[in-house]
């Protein structure tokens, strides 16, 4: 139970007694402190927190071995063990609200906690943490995917929901019991069967979480007492049951007999893949273009037209690459001469081009013709800072997230853009691309959207609980800043050291706000010109590597900085900096090969020890 009053001496003596990690020059700010330190949710939102005698003792890892909950039915904090623990163990909780990557869980441990992580989870090496990393991003993103869905997902695209929430089942199970995210998971599927009349898997689902609930919980938590009955009668999961009954079975109709396996597929409705199918999609190719096609384009709820991945699509993936139907003007004040330049190509169309033009969205209302406000919409940039934008049948189709998922780049020797994943995009996702430029704030990002293409976004960034979104504003206000710094190009001269530093914190924030895009291989294209600039081929040529191999994922090999990046690696003399002083002249060949991967990022980056 919480200790409700501190009036006794003794209740005050304990609360005194527990850890304060803030620093405090009176009693007010001491009490704060520690309820600060110690407080644990009483409720799902967090708002509430509670002090507990004991288990305000027990010590956080990213790999709890137990899980915490609030029972507001006995009133007691409940400690539940998610797995065997040793005598002599020490026992954990998780004190962040969800499981993120290596870095983020570490800054946010050390930002509210103020202590470095050294769990199982934090402690694993380079590869093992980069897996973890890539399965509890893969978790997350499948959990925003389903939440942000809503029911209006559920009711419109139920086969792909469900395929999402098996895949996050798998992602658990693949960690071990110790993941409390599964009854959430199995409840989330019942609600979606039984939302299509399948009473049958909805009555396993339920009871499946049911199960889940009563062990990592117990058997008198709120959510089993409230949903004891529905694995009896599943069409007692609220509001949902019938929305539609496309997918109508009785509640009895669980097929008996199967092997674990076949129970699975039946139960997930997945597919036994067909060869016959394996054979449509292979020869499934764009028109146009030489490249598999990997998406549809379809209604997007509150988004019009998207583009979707109708398979999974994995990072690196070039998902389309597509000539423009007609080039438009940009950064012209003259309106009229920008309407006239259109009006003359969209003249040119012949009769289906002209359809299809005609059918893209146009934001602007009648405050343009409707030629102009077409292009005003989805007009794509030709380069980096280019006067001239291209307009797409498919790829102007692409909508925007903060935190999207592919590159658009111009790639000029094609005379196409060029859509890449840069990281796996499950099937049934959308495809998105940024509309804006560098690291924008909130608030800017809301403003600028609204007043270019008139909507309110409601990416996965922007829907983040507001302290989360504080942060990513502070990292991003950082990013700016360093950016500006280092793109002054004064420094690579007056002072590289520091200019390298602040290329590498540059790099680490970008990860931290999960930036994969073309930031990336720019910051190591600035360190690449560090080194050069100040005669260090070495060091030179492992930075022109990195940019490289990023560059071949966001555009590809035949992208327009691929190729140039190469030429960079093979040799860093034939960059114009070269030179320009000899502060650091070291031999291409001086790369050490004999460092293990802490010690090589140690060089690289000239950190002393
Ligand atoms: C280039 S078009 C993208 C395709 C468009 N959705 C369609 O139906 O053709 C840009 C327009 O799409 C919509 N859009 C793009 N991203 C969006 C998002 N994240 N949320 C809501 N609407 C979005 C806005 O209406 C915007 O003006």
């Amino acid at each position: 139970m919480p200790l409700s009053t501190l009036r006794l001496p003794a209740q005050l003596h304990i609360f005194t007694s527990l850890r304060n990690v803030h620093e405090f020059s009176n009693v007010c700010e001491q009490y704060a402190g520690i309820a600060r330190t110690n407080a644990l949710p009483l409720a799902a939102d967090g708002l509430e927190g509670g002090i507990f005698e004991n288990a305000c003792r027990i010590n956080h890892a990213c790999n709890n071995n137990t899980h915490n909950n609030w029972n507001e039915n006995v009133g007691c904090h409940t400690v539940h063990a998610l797995r065997d623990i040793q005598q002599g163990e020490e026992i954990t909780i998780f004190y962040l609200r969800s499981q993120e990557s290596r870095s983020r869980r570490l800054a946010q441990l050390k930002e509210k906690f103020l202590f470095t992580c050294s769990c199982g989870l934090c402690a694993l090496g380079p590869k093992e943490s980069r897996e973890s990393d890539v399965r509890l991003e893969a978790t997350l993103r499948l959990e925003n995917l389903i939440s942000r869905g809503g029911l209006e997902a559920i009711l419109a695209t139920p086969l792909q929901m469900l395929r999402y929430v098996d895949q996050q089942v798998q992602l658990y199970e693949r960690h071990g019991p110790g993941d409390a995210g599964l009854p959430g998971a199995y409840f989330d599927a019942a609600q979606m069967v039984v939302a299509h009349g399948d009473l049958a898997r909805g009555r396993v689902f339920a009871g499946r979480a049911i199960s889940e609930w009563e062990r990592t919980a117990g058997d008198d938590c709120k959510e089993v007492i409230q949903y004891r009955k529905t694995p009896h009668d599943p069409s007692l999961l609220p509001g949902l049951y019938g929305r539609s009954m496309e997918w109508k079975t009785a509640v009895d109709d669980v097929p008996t007999g199967l092997q674990p396996a076949d129970f699975e597929e039946w139960l997930w409705r997945r597919k036994p893949a067909s060869k016959k199918k394996h054979k449509k999609k292979a020869k499934n190719h764009d028109k146009n273009t030489s490249i598999p096609t990997f998406f549809t384009i379809r209604e997007v709820p509150k988004k019009g037209q998207g583009v979707v991945a109708s398979t999974k699509i994995t990072k690196g993936t070039r998902i389309l690459a597509e000539s423009p139907l007609l080039t438009v003007p940009r950064h012209v004040r003259d309106i009229e001469a920008v309407e006239v330049a259109i009006g003359r190509q969209v003249k040119m169309l012949d009769e289906k081009k002209r359809q299809h033009f005609f059918a893209l969205h146009n934001c602007h209302g009648d405050r343009h013709t409707p030629e102009l406000g077409i292009c005003r919409t989805n007009v794509l940039p030709l380069g980096t800072d280019a006067t001239v934008g291209g307009l797409f049948l498919q790829a102007s189709r692409i909508n925007h997230s903060c935190r999207h998922n592919s590159q658009n780049t111009w790639n000029k020797k094609l005379g196409q853009i060029t859509i890449h994943a840069f990281r796996d995009i499950e099937e049934g996702e959308e495809i998105t691309i940024c509309y804006l430029g560098g690291s924008d704030k909130y608030a800017h990002r809301q403003r600028h959207l609204k007043s270019t293409f008139g909507f309110h976004c409601s990416c996965e960034l922007c829907m983040m609980p507001l302290d989360y979104r504080v942060q990513s504003d502070e990292r991003r206000e950082k990013i700016d800043i360093l950016d500006k710094d280092i793109g002054d190009g004064m420094g690579i001269i007056s002072s590289p050291l520091a200019c390298l530093g602040a290329v590498r914190s540059l790099l680490k924030l970008l990860e931290e706000e999960s930036i994969a895009d073309a930031t990336v291989p720019r910051a190591y294209y600035d360190a690449f010109q560090i080194a050069i600039a100040n005669g260090d081929q070495a060091r030179a040529r492992v930075f022109a590597q990195r940019a490289q191999r990023l560059r071949v994922i966001l555009q590809g090999d035949n992208g327009p900085d691929t190729r140039v990046l190469g030429k960079y690696a093979d040799d860093p003399t034939t960059h114009r900096l070269y030179g320009t002083t000899n502060k650091w002249r070291q031999a291409v060949t001086k790369v050490p090969k004999e460092l293990d991967a802490k010690a090589f990022e140690d060089w690289l980056w000239k950190k002393r020890r």
